[in-house]
């Protein structure tokens, strides 16, 4: 569904590259997870697949089509975002079923062909907090409201950008629950960006891991629970999930 061919990104011409040849295939139906310490490059890998930073070098493919530099409107229509903090991707004075009727009005279709109630229920909503404004949500709704959003134009592709480390630990796994039974549902393809081994671990098949800009390894998520990895720096980073996970 998704592939990427020598991917290099560099902020600035002359600077070192930030992304350096990330090549990665990802199948239809499968969450792929890219894992790696804070400022290794993994959201602007997301962020130029998305469309935004167009400034790449390297080939996107989307299920066998070659994307140019510009995202038009039927790739949104095939690919949509979550972001880590949905208090900022959400619009502070618009109602939820405003927001969630945004992506159609984006693409000129009409706004009444999305039953607005479902799509709540779908994300574990109640149909009643339709006309509540975000502050009026927690932070575990609000996040669910930006996954229904991301759902209404009926996507293949899910971009994942750490969409769970800014809400409380309690509502992290209700929230990859949700995207797990969503996946699983709508036959979606996840690419997941994460920090956090665990968070990868609970959603992915298939995880590259991802050290100053450079894929070190890719494995199959049986491998990585069971600590089979080879890297040095993949096992740098079993280790501190494990002993994390020992302390909290
Ligand atoms: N617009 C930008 N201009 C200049 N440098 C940038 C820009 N965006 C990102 N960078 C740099 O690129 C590198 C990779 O950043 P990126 O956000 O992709 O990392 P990350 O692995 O996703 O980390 P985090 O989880 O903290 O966001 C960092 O050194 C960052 O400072």
């Amino acid at each position: 569904m998704i592939e990427i061919d020598n991917l290099t990104i560099r902020f600035g011409s002359g600077q070192r590259p930030v992304v350096r040849n990330v090549s990665l295939r990802i199948k239809r139906g499968t969450a792929f997870g890219l894992v790696g310490e804070s400022g290794c490059g993994k959201s602007t890998v997301l962020r130029a697949i998305s469309g935004l930073n167009p400034n790449y070098e390297g080939g996107i493919k989307l299920d066998g089509d070659t994307l140019g530099r510009q995202r038009d409107r039927q790739f949104f229509r095939r690919v949509q975002m979550v972001f880590q903090d949905p208090y900022g991707s959400l619009h502070p004075r618009k109602t939820i079923r405003s927001q969630l009727k945004e992506p159609l009005r984006n693409q000129g279709l009409a706004t009444n062909s999305v039953d607005v109630d479902a799509l709540l229920l779908a994300v574990g909503l109640d149909p009643s907090l339709t006309y509540r404004f975000p502050h009026q949500l927690s932070g575990g709704q609000r996040q669910r409201v930006a996954i229904a959003r991301a759902l209404v134009l009926n996507p293949a592709v899910l971009l994942l950008d750490e969409p769970t480390s800014a809400l409380d630990v309690s509502v992290q796994a209700e929230i990859l629950n949700l995207l797990e039974d969503l996946r699983k549902e709508r036959g979606l393809t996840y690419l997941l960006v994460s920090h956090d081994l665990a968070v990868v671990s609970h959603m992915c098949g298939r995880v590259a891991i991802m050290e100053a800009g450079e894929i070190v390894e890719e494995v199959d998520i049986e491998r990585l629970r069971k600590g089979a990895v080879e890297h040095s720096y993949s096992r740098h980073l079993l280790n501190a999930s494990r002993n994390y996970g020992r302390t909290h």
